[in-house]
């Protein structure tokens, strides 16, 4: 079986400007995967070439061992991409009817309706919808065609806490491969089987999550920094980074005893000490040179 997804060293310059360079990746049938990365990194521009809606500059990608737009074309992958535009006038149910018409073998309408909660919406026009409900429509278009492959470029923008766990809740039941991009980092941690992480237009790190937490490695010693020099700190024990959040210092460290044992010899006065293991929000911080 082809693998939902291969990316072989694609590149995707515009004019002197590099958002992809390099990128390999091969994502297997019945995968969820979460594509993180802080703005301008190139996540929509991954997910628009794996969609074969952009062309990359150099490299080949292929969608269920097709061209990725035959199989966009074939009715194979399912799109929710950021502010995508919907007719205004047309009432809700009617959009994705005329969605489900796209497709080989589409969904039943009203279960679809039902699984992206728009199915009180029904005879609404699209122009009449809030953000979030929206939302919820292109997420019915992008389920309505029973889709191989589902591609979701930040799918829960604008939605409330119930409804980003209904969405996927959703996406979970459907066992079908994902990619999705998200700044969520809480949405990767909970629901992604393997995280991809960008910066600057290349993969800096791809694992399951625990993998991704486990690259940055070891534990975390938080303080309010009052002002203090960081530049001692990188050399206390253990320390294998420093960044600076707001004013609190944070300390990545292989040996957290020998790390405070040092940190409160050096600065006597230090308070509000934290220790705690990294979360992936440290990893993404530490990973993407803290953009
Ligand atoms: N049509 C375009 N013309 C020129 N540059 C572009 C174009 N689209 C994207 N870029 C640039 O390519 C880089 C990657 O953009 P991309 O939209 O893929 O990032 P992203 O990770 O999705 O960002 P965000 O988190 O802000 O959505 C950025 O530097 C961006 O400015």
């Amino acid at each position: 079986m082809p693998n939902a997804l291969e990316l072989k060293a694609v590149s995707k310059r515009y004019g002197a400007r590099t958002a992809l360079d390099g990128v390999n990746l091969s994502v297997e049938e019945g995968q969820t995967i979460a594509v993180l990365g802080p703005n301008g990194a190139g996540k929509s521009t991954l997910l628009n070439i794996a969609l074969g809606l952009l062309p990359a500059t150099s490299g080949s990608a292929t969608v269920l061992g097709r061209k990725p737009a035959d199989a966009l074309r074939g009715g194979r992958v399912g799109v929710l991409l950021q502010e995508s535009g919907l007719l205004e006038d047309v009432p809700v149910k009617e959009l994705i009817a005329a969605g489900a018409g796209m497709y080989p073998k589409p969904l039943p309408v009203e279960l679809t309706m039902r699984a992206a909660r728009v199915d009180d919406l029904a005879t609404r026009p699209i122009g009449k919808l809030s953000g979030g409900q929206r939302q919820r429509v292109r997420f019915a278009l992008a389920l309505i065609g029973d889709p191989d492959l589902l591609v979701l470029d930040e799918p829960t923008v604008g939605l409330d806490v119930e409804g980003r766990r209904a969405l996927w809740q959703e996406v979970r039941a459907r066992r079908h491969t994902t990619l999705f991009a998200t700044h969520y980092l809480t949405e990767a941690d909970d629901y992604a089987d393997r995280v991809i992480l960008l910066a600057g237009g290349r993969i800096v790190a791809d694992g399951p999550v625990d993998t991704i937490k486990s690259l940055v490695g070891g534990l975390e010693v938080r303080f309010t920094l009052d002002g203090a020099d960081t530049g001692p700190l990188w050399t206390l024990p253990g320390v294998l980074r420093v960044r600076v959040e707001g004013g609190t210092a944070v300390l990545q460290t292989a040996a957290s005893d020998a790390t405070l044992r040092a940190l409160f010899a050096a600065l006597p006065d230090v308070r509000d000490v934290r220790t705690a293991g990294t979360d992936l929000e440290s990893a993404f911080m530490t990973l993407t040179g803290g953009a």
